[in-house]
């Protein structure tokens, strides 16, 4: 394993049956507390977005935002919030999704995203898939390009890579850490 992932992957709190039984919760805030590991993490993150062309950042709501926000301000693009239902106040494309432990709904600001636009969408962990491929639902719905998507930490035995593949048309998925 390179620095870099020993480094993340060491900032990186396991919390059992958080926030039901049977779920291992991958808590990223002693990563966040961590000057370092964060801008070892930006930086990382940022790479991407640059090697694939990405011309704008989506950061899923609500631990997305904090990797996402200086991702974007690090490569130079545009941020783009994907938030749950209700949160947005102007004209929204909407999409309903499950979770490893619920369902919900996730919106953009349709005018945020146009066809000239590759979008890179980042995220602290894949699970199921399901926020991340309603996410890639959203900007093809808005006529945009997904330029890829990049995790911190990918829950490989959840099968969330499998379920994303005809989402992602061709574009990479890319996680730092695979557990
Ligand atoms: O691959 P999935 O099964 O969809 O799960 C992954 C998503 O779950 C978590 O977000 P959560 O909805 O718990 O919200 P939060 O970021 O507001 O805590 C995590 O930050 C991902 O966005
Ligand atoms: N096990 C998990 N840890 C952290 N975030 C999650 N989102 C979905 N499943 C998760």
């Amino acid at each position: 394993m390179t620095d870099i992932r020993e480094l993340l992957l060491s900032r990186i709190r396991d919390v059992a049956d958080y926030p039901e039984p049977g779920v291992m919760f991958k808590d990223i805030t002693p990563l966040l507390a961590d000057p370092a590991a964060f801008t070892a993490l930006t930086d990382a993150l940022a790479g991407i977005a640059e090697r694939t062309g990405a011309t704008k950042v989506v950061g899923l709501e609500a631990r997305g935002f904090i990797l996402a926000a200086p991702v974007a301000v690090r490569a130079g693009l545009g941020f783009i919030p994907v938030r749950k239902a209700g949160k947005l106040p102007g004209a929204t494309l909407s999409q309903a999704y499950d979770l490893e432990y619920g369902s919900a709904e996730i919106e953009v600001h349709a005018e945020d995203l146009r066809g000239e636009d590759r979008v890179l969408v980042v995220d602290d962990v894949l699970a199921t898939g399901g926020t991340a491929e309603a996410s890639l639902q959203l900007i093809r719905r808005a006529g945009a390009e997904v330029a890829g998507l990049a995790v911190l930490m990918e829950l490989g035995f959840l099968g969330g890579r499998a379920r994303l593949e005809p989402a992602l048309t061709g574009a990479p998925l890319e996680a730092l850490l695979t557990v």
